[in-house]
């Protein structure tokens, strides 16, 4: 059996692997240090997505994010967690043009941030290279289904297995990961029972976003449930809160003190220790 954390106490990539069938995975992503703390206790695992890129940078698709920016993010969410596994999105064109340059993308990320495993969009076509990832000491989870970084092959973000050619070839790609050696699977935007019959047939835990609660697990961005990104809402997102309008109300509040001077009051300012130091002022 393998132990739930390591040393430090962080739920580790073993523990997870083990989770298959049983109490589901809890998931969500998180790109801040602030964010990441307040998070981490609710969650086994913090995903810092390359969806960083719409939610943080207002990009309108995941294509222009960089790895020094998923190294700056992913070493905030480090310093913000101790108690999930963290893991970290291999972006666009960091590891599609072969297993080496794969290989050498994904070490950087594990050396700079610390974190525990990489994650990267891809099925049948990448299982080389999340076999060479995995044989080297590199935990990859793998992502089918909906892969927002083909939005320009496919035309847009389109749920997928609906018919039955998609249908097969999601399951296709499920059964190369788990056999390449990944250790979990997000399933994104996915018929439910596609994604049912994936999560049965193969060994490793399914991660759903837009994916049904049949999978092992679940995961969404974090801003999507909170109400803090609203440039689009695909169907998959449950509001669980809408900060975004409480940001606008403090704003507002904000504003109008300003304006009318209340604020700062008294309280938020600094006095002089001696009365008599007025003098310098004069
Ligand atoms: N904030 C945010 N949330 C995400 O879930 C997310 C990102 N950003 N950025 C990267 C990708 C883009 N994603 C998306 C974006 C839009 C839809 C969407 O609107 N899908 C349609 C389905 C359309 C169809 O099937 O033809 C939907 O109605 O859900 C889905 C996933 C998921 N990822
Ligand atoms: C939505 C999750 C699965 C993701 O890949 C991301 O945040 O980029």
């Amino acid at each position: 059996m393998s132990t739930t954390t390591n040393k430090k106490g962080r739920v580790t990539v073993p523990a997870l692997r083990a989770r298959k069938g049983g109490e589901p995975i809890v998931c969500l992503t998180a790109y801040t240090t602030p964010m990441a703390q307040r998070l981490d206790a609710h969650c086994d695992l913090l995903l810092v997505g390359d969806s960083v890129g719409t939610v943080v940078y207002g990009m309108d698709n995941t294509l222009a994010v960089t790895v020094d920016m998923m190294i700056n993010h992913g070493k905030a969410v480090m310093r913000g967690s101790k108690n999930a596994c963290v893991v970290i999105d291999l972006p666009f064109g960091s590891y599609q043009e072969s297993k080496e340059q794969a290989f050498r993308t994904a070490a950087r990320i594990l050396s700079e941030t610390g974190c525990a495993a990489v994650k990267f969009e891809g099925g049948a076509e990448l299982a080389d290279t999340i076999e060479f990832l995995t044989r080297r000491g590199v935990p990859v989870m793998a992502h089918i289904g909906l892969m927002p970084q083909q939005v320009n092959t496919l035309g847009g973000f389109k749920s997928q297995g609906r018919d039955d050619v998609t249908a097969s070839k999601v399951m296709a790609d499920a059964k190369a990961v788990a056999k390449a050696g990944a250790f979990s699977v997000v399933i994104e935007g996915t018929v439910e029972a596609v994604a049912r019959a994936i999560t049965a047939e193969i060994d490793i835990p399914t991660i759903g976003i837009g994916a049904s609660p049949a999978c092992d697990g679940q995961v969404l961005v974090t801003e999507d449930m909170l109400g803090l990104f609203s440039d689009f809402t695909p169907k998959f997102v449950k509001r669980y809160a809408n900060l975004g309008d409480q940001v606008a109300e403090a704003a507002a509040r904000y504003a109008a003190e300003v304006r009318n001077r209340s604020f700062p009051g008294d309280e938020h300012c600094y006095g002089m220790t001696k009365p008599g130091n007025l003098r310098a002022v004069k």
